[in-house]
């Protein structure tokens, strides 16, 4: 890929159907229990990116065998028993907070030690409350690094039972205690002792633990066993969020399939948003279509449980004629970057009247200039910055390369539009 890449302005609306690799985040859940179920899971519609290439390798790590077949999306993953494993040694977590965060606890499993550590990226992002909650359920816990960052080393076996962890930075460290619970002695129950933010990916987290045969009641989940699972993954809905913005702001229509209203995943709600401004929306059991109507107002929105799409909106946003306040969304200043800072940042750049607010944003339209992006090594970034390309001639993306944290064929589809 260029160090730098041209969008090339759509000359029509765009009317297309498009199918997004699978989802980052169900594929590093799957990983992770079918490599604490004894037995060969296969899992379909696997994300092959960066983010799911760093859980593979964590389990392997684990001790499970993973065996991939990236042409057809497959990976078959013959899991352990944590109890008879020892330590992993060091487990490199590269940029995913869900690879880092989920793998912790489950390294927590195992009778030895463990270091968990990552790209200078996920070693600025915070990793206090697991590691703490880790110590509480009996496990050791070193940060060789400053606390409450990586690299950290943890070493097992911990017992489990009551734990209190914040909720109000990530969701992540509640998921990870929770898939790693059945497996403690003790099982565990999770207090929060702060407000939950990200809602629906511990949603997620509890439906796939149930496809391996794991119940959680509440935030319980009592000691038991994963079994072993054939599991299809949906598309990635994050990433159907740029395909869906590209049909409001460019007056056409696209349709993601495989993304249904029984979806897992509570990013498929950012068609809700484009709904409120005023976009078409019509969903069937298999997939989602966004219509312009030729009308994009602006829209005053809780994206708390959606904040991946938060980037995805505020270049939509750039096209509506009324303002957007985004609110609720503070803590995507501790993600791949402060995201919150840097899409203001880059679209006053390009002459965009865009302001900070201390839980989020709010950009008023305007006519975007020729402009050289920066995207800040985070891919959500360079994908939302890339939807002002499809209707703005001279807009250029920095190091475009950056999308293969989650979705590294994303700008040769975006082409195919
Ligand atoms: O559990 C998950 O799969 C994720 C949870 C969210 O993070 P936070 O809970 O940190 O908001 C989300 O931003 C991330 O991309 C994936
Ligand atoms: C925040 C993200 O990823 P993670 O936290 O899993 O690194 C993301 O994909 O936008």
């Amino acid at each position: 890929m260029p160090d730098v890449l041209a969008v090339a302005p759509l000359t029509k609306p765009v009317d297309a159907t498009v199918r997004p690799p699978g989802s980052k985040s169900i594929t590093n859940r799957a990983l992770l229990c079918a490599a604490l179920a004894p037995g060969t899971s296969t899992l379909t519609g696997v994300l092959f990116a960066d983010d799911t290439r760093a859980m593979m390798g964590a389990v392997a790590a684990l001790g499970a065998t993973v065996v991939t077949d990236e042409q057809a999306c497959t990976v078959a993953v013959t899991g352990i028993d944590p109890a008879a494993t020892t330590g992993a040694g060091t487990i490199d977590a590269r940029q995913s907070g869900t690879t880092s965060r989920f793998i912790l606890p489950a390294a927590a499993l195992l009778p030895g030690r463990t270091v968990v550590d990552g790209a200078e990226q996920l070693r600025a992002r915070p990793f206090g409350p697991v590691l703490d909650a880790l110590r509480q359920i009996g496990a050791g816990v070193d940060e060789l690094g400053a606390p409450g960052f990586l690299p950290a080393a943890v070493t097992g076996p911990a017992h489990g039972g009551h734990v209190e962890v914040s909720g109000h930075i990530s969701s992540q460290f509640l998921s990870g205690l929770l898939m790693a619970g059945p497996l403690m002695p003790r099982g565990l129950t999770v207090a929060l002792t702060s407000p939950l933010v990200s809602v629906p990916y511990v949603e997620m987290t509890t439906a796939v633990m149930a496809a391996f045969g794991v119940t959680v009641d509440g935030l319980a989940v009592p000691a038991g066993a994963y079994r072993p699972a054939a599991y299809a993954i949906e598309p990635d809905a994050s990433a159907a969020s740029y395909f869906l913005g590209a049909a409001a702001i460019t007056g056409g229509q696209v349709t993601v399939s495989g993304l249904g209203a029984e979806s897992l995943q509570g990013d498929v709600r950012f068609a809700d948003v484009l709904e409120r401004m005023g976009a078409s929306v019509s969903r069937t059991a298999d997939s989602v279509t966004v219509r312009s109507t030729g009308r994009l107002h602006g829209v005053d929105v809780d994206m708390a449980d959606i904040s991946d799409t938060a980037q995805t909106l505020a270049a939509v946003a750039v096209f509506a004629d009324s303002p957007t306040r985004v609110r609720g969304i503070g803590f995507i200043r501790g993600k791949e970057t402060d995201r919150i800072g840097a899409v203001v940042t880059e679209l006053r750049r390009a002459g965009i009247d865009a302001v900070e607010d201390p839980d989020g944003f709010t950009i008023h339209p305007g006519a975007p200039q020729p402009t050289r992006f920066a995207t800040y090594d985070d891919h959500r970034m360079a994908m939302s910055l890339s939807l002002i390309g499809l209707r703005t001639p001279g807009i250029e993306i920095t190091d475009p390369a950056c999308v293969a944290k989650t979705y590294p064929a994303y700008f040769t589809d975006l082409a195919t539009l």
